[in-house]
C-alpha cells in the first residue's frame, strides 16, 4: 500500500524535527522517518552529552577563578555525578520526549530505515522487515545527517576505536584515553575527559582548531596542558593496534609509540548517503549533497526539479545544529510556499534562503578557554579578496574580564571591511566569552555600520566592554586624531 502525504522528511534529528515543523505549520501533511532516535546525534551523541560532560568541570574551574569563592572549593569533581546528569539530559537514550512531540504538531512518525525510490517516493524498512511506501506530493526532504569518519590508518579499525558516540555516551571514564585529530570533538572531549582525571593524549596532524583564527587553537593547546594533557601538534601517525593486555598501542612517526586504554577518532563527519537510494534519482551514494539557497537539491532529481531538498549536516555547509536549523526553517517554509503557489523569497537574506551559512557561522568550543567564532578570519577574508583591518585587544582591558575572574584573561578579535565600515569576523577567547558571541552575529548579519556601532553602549562593568576596547583599537570614524588610540578604563586588568 502507498501512502500519500504532502512531504516525507528522512531523518529526525534537530533538523528534521524543524523542517517538518515549519512544513506543517505550513499547512502541509508532514511523515517524518526515523531509524534510530527521534532527537538525533544532537540529542543522545553529540551537543547535549558532549556539553554535560563539559560543563561541571568548568563550573569549578570559573569558581577557582574567584578568590573567595576558590577557597570554598575543596573536593574533587564528582565524575559519577556528571555522567548522571548526563544521562538525564539525554534521557537515558530514550525518545519517548521526542515522539510526544511529534504527535503534539500532528507530524506522522514512520520508524525504520528510508531510501529514496525514484520521484518523490521513499520506501521504508521496519524493523521486522516489513515496508512502507511514501508518495510526497510536494516534496522530499533528506536529513539523514552524518557518522563519524575513520581514517584509514592500518589496524585502527581492528583497535575498536571510539568515536564520537562513545565518548558522549561512556559510563565510566578511561584511565588513558588517546584521540586522534584536532578538531572541535578532539579538543572538547581532550577537555572533558583531562577534567575527569583521565590521562588525555591528543595527536594531532596539524594545528588545534583549523577553522578558527590560529591564536584560538594555541589557546586550546596551552589550555589542555594546563590540564595535564599531553598535546602533540604536526603528530604523523604509522599504525594503530590493542595489544593482548587490551591496550591500544598508536606508533607514531619519530616519536614513542601512545599507549591508552582508549583511542577516540576524531577526524571529521561522512554524510549518511550510502543506503539512501540516490542512485534512483541520479545521485551517487555515499555524497555529500548539493543545494542551492533554499535547500534545494542541486540539478534535476529524478527528472524533475523542485522537490528534493537536504537539509543540516548532510548537505556539509555548516555541521552546526543552530545552522541546521536555521536551514530547516527556511527550507520548510519555502516547502509550503512552493506547494502553496505562493511567493518565494530567495533574494540573499530573504526569508526562504539560508544565506547566513556563507557570512556568518558562529561557532563556539567548549574548550579551556572558550573559543567562539562567526564571519570570516582574517586569513578567510584575505582569500576572499577583502580589504580589511584586523583589530585585537586583551579581555583583561575590559574590567569586567578581571572582575568576573583572576588568571589568563585570552583575547579578542574583529576583522572588518576596510570599504564597507562593517564588521565581516571575530573571535573571542577566553573563560566564559561564549555569550559575547551573538552581539557579534548581530553586527556581521545586520550589516552595521562602525560609526553606529560606537552607539550601542556596553553596561559597565561587563565582559562586552570588550567591544568598546575593540572600537577605541578601530579608532572613531571622523576623528583623525583617535586612530588606535585607547581611552583608560576604570580598573582594567592588566
Ligand atoms: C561530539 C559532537 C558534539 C557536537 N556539538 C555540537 C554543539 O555543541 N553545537 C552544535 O551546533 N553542533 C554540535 N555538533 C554537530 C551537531 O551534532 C550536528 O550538526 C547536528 O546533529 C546535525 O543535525 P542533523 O539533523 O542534520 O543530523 P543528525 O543529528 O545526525 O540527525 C539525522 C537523523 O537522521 C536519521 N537517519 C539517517 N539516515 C536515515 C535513514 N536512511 N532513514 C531514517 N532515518 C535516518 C538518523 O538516525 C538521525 O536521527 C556536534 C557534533 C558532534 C559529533
Ligand atoms: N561546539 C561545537 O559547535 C561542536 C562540537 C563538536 C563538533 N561540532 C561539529 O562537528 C563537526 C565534526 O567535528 P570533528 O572534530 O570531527 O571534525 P573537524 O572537521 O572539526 O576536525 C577534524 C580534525 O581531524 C583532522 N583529520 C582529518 N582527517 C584526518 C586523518 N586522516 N588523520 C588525522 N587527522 C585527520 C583534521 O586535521 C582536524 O583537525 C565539526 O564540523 C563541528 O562543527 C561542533
Amino acid at each position: 500500500m502507498v501512502r500519500e502525504v504532502d512531504v516525507v522528511v528522512i531523518g529526525a534529528g534537530p533538523v528534521g524535527e524543524n523542517v517538518a515543523d515549519r512544513a506543517k505549520a505550513g499547512g502541509l501533511d508532514v511523515v517524518i522517518v526515523e531509524r534510530e532516535l527521534v532527537g538525533g546525534e544532537c540529542s543522545y551523541w553529540a551537543c547535549v552529552p558532549s556539553k554535560t560532560l563539559l560543563r561541571s568541570a568548568a563550573a569549578l574551574r570559573a569558581a577557582q577563578r574567584v578568590p573567595g569563592a576558590a577557597e570554598a572549593v575543596t573536593g574533587e569533581l564528582d565524575v559519577a555525578a556528571v555522567l548522571r546528569r548526563r544521562n538525564e539530559w539525554v534521557s537515558d537514550w530514550s525518545d519517548a520526549g521526542g515522539e510526544e512531540w511529534l504527535r503534539g504538531a500532528g507530524i506522522g512518525l514512520e520508524r525504520g530505515h528510508a531510501r529514496l525510490a525514484g520521484l518523490r517516493r521513499v520506501v521504508v524498512e521496519h524493523a521486522d522487515g516489513s515496508t512502507t511506501e511514501l508518495a510526497a506530493r510536494h516534496a522530499v526532504v533528506i536529513a539523514t545527517g552524518t557518522d563519524a569518519a575513520v581514517p584509514d590508518l592500518p589496524g585502527l579499525a581492528d583497535a575498536r576505536p571510539w568515536t564520537s558516540r562513545e565518548a558522549t555516551s561512556a559510563q565510566t571514564a578511561p584511565a588513558r584515553l588517546a584521540i586522534i585529530g584536532g578538531g572541535v570533538v578532539a579538543v572538547e572531549m581532550a577537555t572533558a575527559y583531562a577534567g575527569f582525571g583521565s590521562e588525555v593524549t591528543v595527536l594531532a596532524r596539524s594545528s588545534l582548531l583549523g577553522g578558527m583564527e590560529p591564536f584560538a587553537g594555541e589557546a586550546a593547546a596551552d589550555g589542555l596542558r594546563g590540564l595535564g594533557a599531553s598535546v602533540h601538534l604536526g603528530a604523523r601517525l604509522v599504525s594503530a593496534a590493542r595489544d593482548d593486555r587490551d591496550q591500544v598501542v598508536i606508533e607514531v612517526e619519530g616519536g614513542e609509540p601512545v599507549v591508552a586504554d582508549e583511542v577516540l577518532v576524531a577526524t571529521g563527519r561522512a554524510p549518511r548517503t550510502a543506503d539512501l537510494g540516490l542512485d534512483t534519482v541520479g545521485l551517487a551514494p555515499g555524497d555529500w549533497i548539493e543545494v542551492d539557497d533554499t535547500l534545494l537539491v542541486a540539478g534535476e532529481p529524478a527528472g524533475e526539479a523542485g522537490w528534493l531538498y537536504a537539509v543540516g549536516d548532510v548537505n556539509r555547509r555548516a555541521l552546526l545544529t543552530h545552522q541546521g536549523k536555521y536551514q530547516a526553517r527556511a527550507a520548510g517554509d519555502v516547502i509550503a510556499a512552493r506547494a502553496a503557489g505562493g511567493l518565494v523569497d530567495d533574494a540573499d537574506w530573504g526569508v526562504h534562503v539560508a544565506t547566513a551559512d556563507h557570512a556568518a557561522v558562529p561557532q563556539v568550543v567548549f574548550a579551556e578557554p572558550e573559543c567562539a567564532s562567526v564571519g570570516l578570519t582574517e586569513a578567510a577574508a584575505e582569500r576572499a579578496g577583502r580589504r580589511t583591518r584586523v583589530l585585537d585587544v586583551p579581555l583583561g582591558s575590559a574590567s569586567g574580564s578581571g572582575i568576573h575572574g583572576d588568571g589568563p584573561g585570552g583575547r579578542a578579535r574583529l576583522v572588518v571591511d576596510r570599504d564597507r565600515e562593517t564588521v565581516i569576523g571575530a573571535t573571542f577567547v577566553g573563560p566564559d566569552i561564549a555569550e559575547l558571541l551573538h552581539a557579534a552575529t548581530i553586527a556581521i548579519v545586520g550589516e552595521v555600520p562602525i560609526r553606529r556601532l560606537w552607539h550601542a553602549v556596553p553596561a559597565f562593568p561587563t565582559v562586552s566592554e570588550i567591544w568598546l576596547r575593540l572600537l577605541e583599537a578601530l579608532g572613531r570614524p571622523d576623528a583623525p586624531g583617535d586612530r588606535g588610540a585607547s581611552a583608560p578604563d576604570e580598573g582594567a586588568a592588566a
